[in-house]
C-alpha cells in the first residue's frame, strides 16, 4: 500500500524498531491476559511468582508501548513533513502545461485537502499498528489454548473481514465521488476570494452563485460523504455484533459439539472481550484509511506521484564561458488541450532567429498567441514539435532548467514576492533602493534585509516592483509581456525610450510584447503574430516610424 511505502521511505529503521516495540507491546498484552486467566482459574491463593510476573509484564508493556508510540509518532510526523515538501516540489517540477491542465483549484484541493487527509491518517497509523500487534498476539495465544477453537474462530474472523470489506469497497466509491466534488468546491472558493468585488456588486449573481454553484456542489459532497460513512457505520456495527456471535458460538454451540474444558472456554471469552477494543479501533480507522487511499489515488491521478522523488537536472556546463549569439526557434509548435476540434488553437510552426543584444517587439491581436510564444521561448512550455537552439546547441531535458535561468520575465499575470528570494547579493538593499528611486517608488516602498515594506500598491506600481525584481536578477534575456499596459503615459515613455535602450546598452536581449504602436520604431526586430502564425517579421534597421498593423 502506498501509505506504508510512504512511511517506509521516511525511515525504514525507525519504522522497523517501532514495529518491534509494537509487537513486544502486543505480546505483553497477550501475556497479561494469559496470566490473568491462569490466576483466575487456579483454586488456591495467588503465588508470588504470578504476582511478580504480572508486575514485570505491566512494566514491560508500559515501556514497549511508550517506545513504540514515540518512534511511530516520529516516523509519522516526519512522513507528513516529507509529504508536504515532496508534493510542493513535485508540483514545481511538473511541466507548466500539465499544471495548467490540472487547474489551480485542483492543485489547491491537493495541497490543502489531500495533504490534510493523508496526514490525519498517518497520525493514527502508530496506534493502528499497536492495536494490530495486540490482535495478532492474542490470536497466537488463542491458537495455543485450543487449535480447534482457534481454527473455527479464524474462519469466522475471515468471514467477518470479508463481509466487512465488501460494503467498505462500495463506501470507497462514494468517498471518491465526494472527493471529486472537493475540486469543484475549491473552484468556487477561488471565485469567492478572487471575485469578491463582482459578487458583492451584483446581488442576483451572488445569489445564483451561492445557490446554484456553491450550495449544489457542497450538497453533493455531503450526500456522497453521508452515504459512504453510513456504509462504514453499518459495516462496523455488523463487525461488532460478530464478536458477540463468536462469544455465543463459543459458549453455547461449540461445547455442545465438542467437550471443551471450562477454563479454556473462559480464557477464550475473556480474550475475545479484551480483543473487542483493539478491533473496534482498527475498524474505526478504516474510513480514514480509505479516505487517505482515495486522496493518494487522486494525487497520483494528477501525475504527481509521491513514490518517486522529484529532482531537477541542471546542466550548467553548457555555454558557461561562452556568449551566445543567436536564439533560434525551428518549427516549434504548441497546442492547448481543451479547446474543441474546430476551434482549437495551435501556435506554429514558428521559425525565428533572435540575435543577442536586440530589442524584439512581439505584436498581434488578442489571442494571436503572443503569451504562448513567450512561454515557449522562455522554456516554460516544451515545444510539441521542433527545437530551440542557443547558437548550435539544442535545448533539451538536460539543459532546459539552465536555459530557463537565462530569462528575467515579467508576465502579464505576474506574481510578486514580498521579499527577494534567491539573491546572495551583499548590496541587495542598496541596489534595490537605487532601482526604487529609478522606478519612482522610493516614496512608497522601503527595503530592509531584502524584505519590501509593502506590496499593497496600485497595479501599475506593483508591475514596477516586478520590473525591479527582473532588474536585480540581471539575466541575459529580458521578456516583458504587456508590461507598459498599466503605466501612465509619462512612465510608459520612460519605459520605452529610457529603460529598454538602457538594457540593450548593457548587452541584454529584450523581448517586448506590446500593443503600443507609437514605440514600435524603437525595435530592432518586429514579429507580428496572427492566429498562432508569424504573419510578418520586420528588421527595423533605420529605426523608422512604422505601422505594422496596416
Ligand atoms: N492556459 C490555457 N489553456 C487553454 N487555452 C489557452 C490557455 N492560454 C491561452 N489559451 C488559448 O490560446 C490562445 C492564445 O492565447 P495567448 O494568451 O497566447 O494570446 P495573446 O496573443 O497573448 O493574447 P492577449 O493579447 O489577449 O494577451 C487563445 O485562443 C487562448 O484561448
Amino acid at each position: 500500500m502506498n501509505l506504508i511505502r510512504l512511511l517506509l521511505r521516511t525511515s525504514s529503521l525507525h519504522l522497523s524498531l517501532a514495529m518491534l516495540a509494537g509487537i513486544l507491546s502486543g505480546g505483553t498484552a497477550a501475556g497479561l491476559i494469559a496470566l490473568i486467566n491462569t490466576t483466575l482459574n487456579q483454586n488456591q491463593p495467588s503465588k508470588a511468582i504470578l504476582f511478580w510476573s504480572f508486575i514485570a509484564l505491566c512494566i514491560l508493556r508500559l515501556i514497549a508501548n511508550f517506545i513504540s508510540q514515540i518512534l511511530l509518532i516520529q516516523v509519522s510526523q516526519k512522513a507528513i513533513l516529507n509529504l508536504r515538501i515532496l508534493l510542493s516540489r513535485r508540483i514545481l517540477a511538473s511541466p507548466l502545461k500539465q499544471l495548467e491542465k490540472i487547474g489551480i483549484h485542483a492543485l489547491l484541493a491537493v495541497l490543502v485537502e489531500d495533504i490534510q487527509t493523508i496526514s490525519n491518517t498517518i497520525i493514527i497509523i502508530p496506534f493502528l499498528c499497536i492495536n494490530i500487534a495486540i490482535v495478532i498476539a492474542c490470536l497466537i495465544y488463542l491458537g495455543w489454548l485450543s487449535r480447534l477453537i482457534f481454527l473455527i474462530g479464524i474462519s469466522f474472523m475471515f468471514l467477518g473481514i470479508f463481509s466487512y470489506s465488501l460494503p467498505t469497497m462500495k463506501a470507497m466509491s462514494f468517498l471518491k465521488l465526494a472527493r471529486e466534488q472537493e475540486d469543484k468546491l475549491f473552484k468556487h472558493f477561488r471565485a469567492i476570494t478572487q471575485g469578491t468585488k463582482e459578487l458583492k456588486l451584483h446581488r442576483r449573481r451572488r445569489q445564483a452563485f451561492l445557490s446554484e454553484d456553491l450550495h449544489k456542489t457542497a450538497l453533493s459532497s455531503r450526500q456522497h460523504n453521508v452515504v459512504g460513512m453510513s456504509i462504514f457505520a453499518a459495516a462496523a456495527s455488523w463487525g461488532q455484533i460478530l464478536f458477540f456471535v463468536a462469544i455465543g458460538l463459543l459458549l453455547f454451540a461449540i461445547p455442545a459439539i465438542n467437550k471443551i474444558h471450562p477454563t479454556i472456554l473462559s480464557a477464550y471469552a475473556l480474550t475475545i472481550i479484551y480483543l473487542i477494543s483493539p478491533l473496534e479501533y482498527i475498524m474505526s480507522t478504516m474510513p480514514n484509511i480509505t479516505r487517505a487511499v482515495v486522496a493518494l489515488k487522486k494525487v497520483e491521478s494528477l501525475g504527481l506521484s509521491l513514490t518517486n522523488s522529484a529532482h531537477e537536472i541542471v546542466d550548467d556546463t553548457l555555454f558557461k564561458s561562452h556568449k551566445w549569439k543567436h536564439l533560434k526557434l525551428e518549427n516549434i509548435t504548441h497546442s492547448y488541450y481543451h479547446e474543441p476540434e474546430e476551434n482549437s488553437f495551435v501556435l506554429g510552426p514558428i521559425n525565428l532567429k533572435l540575435h543577442q543584444g536586440e530589442i524584439i517587439f512581439i505584436l498581434g491581436g488578442n489571442g494571436s498567441g503572443k503569451s504562448t510564444l513567450a512561454k515557449l521561448i522562455t522554456g516554460l512550455y516544451i515545444p510539441e514539435t521542433g527545437n530551440i537552439y542557443l547558437d548550435a546547441n539544442p535545448i533539451n531535458n538536460e539543459n532546459i532548467e539552465w536555459y530557463r535561468q537565462q530569462f528575467s520575465v515579467v508576465f502579464s499575470d505576474f506574481y510578486l514576492f514580498d521579499r527577494f528570494l534567491g539573491f546572495d547579493n551583499q548590496n541587495l538593499d542598496f541596489q534595490t533602493q537605487k532601482y526604487l528611486a529609478k522606478l519612482q517608488l522610493d516614496h512608497k516602498v522601503k527595503v530592509k534585509n531584502g524584505v519590501l515594506s509593502t506590496t499593497e500598491l496600485s497595479q501599475g506600481q506593483r508591475k514596477r516592483l516586478a520590473l525591479l525584481t527582473a532588474y536585480l536578477e540581471d539575466r541575459p534575456i529580458y521578456m516583458f509581456d504587456e508590461w507598459a499596459s498599466d503605466q501612465d503615459p509619462v512612465f510608459k515613455e520612460i519605459f520605452y525610450t529610457q529603460l529598454l535602450p538602457e538594457l540593450k546598452n548593457r548587452g541584454k536581449t529584450v523581448l517586448v510584447i506590446s500593443h503600443d504602436d507609437q514605440y514600435f520604431y524603437l525595435a530592432d526586430r518586429i514579429v507580428k503574430l496572427e492566429y498562432g502564425q508569424v504573419k510578418t517579421e520586420h528588421l527595423n534597421i533605420r529605426k523608422e516610424q512604422i505601422n505594422v498593423f496596416e
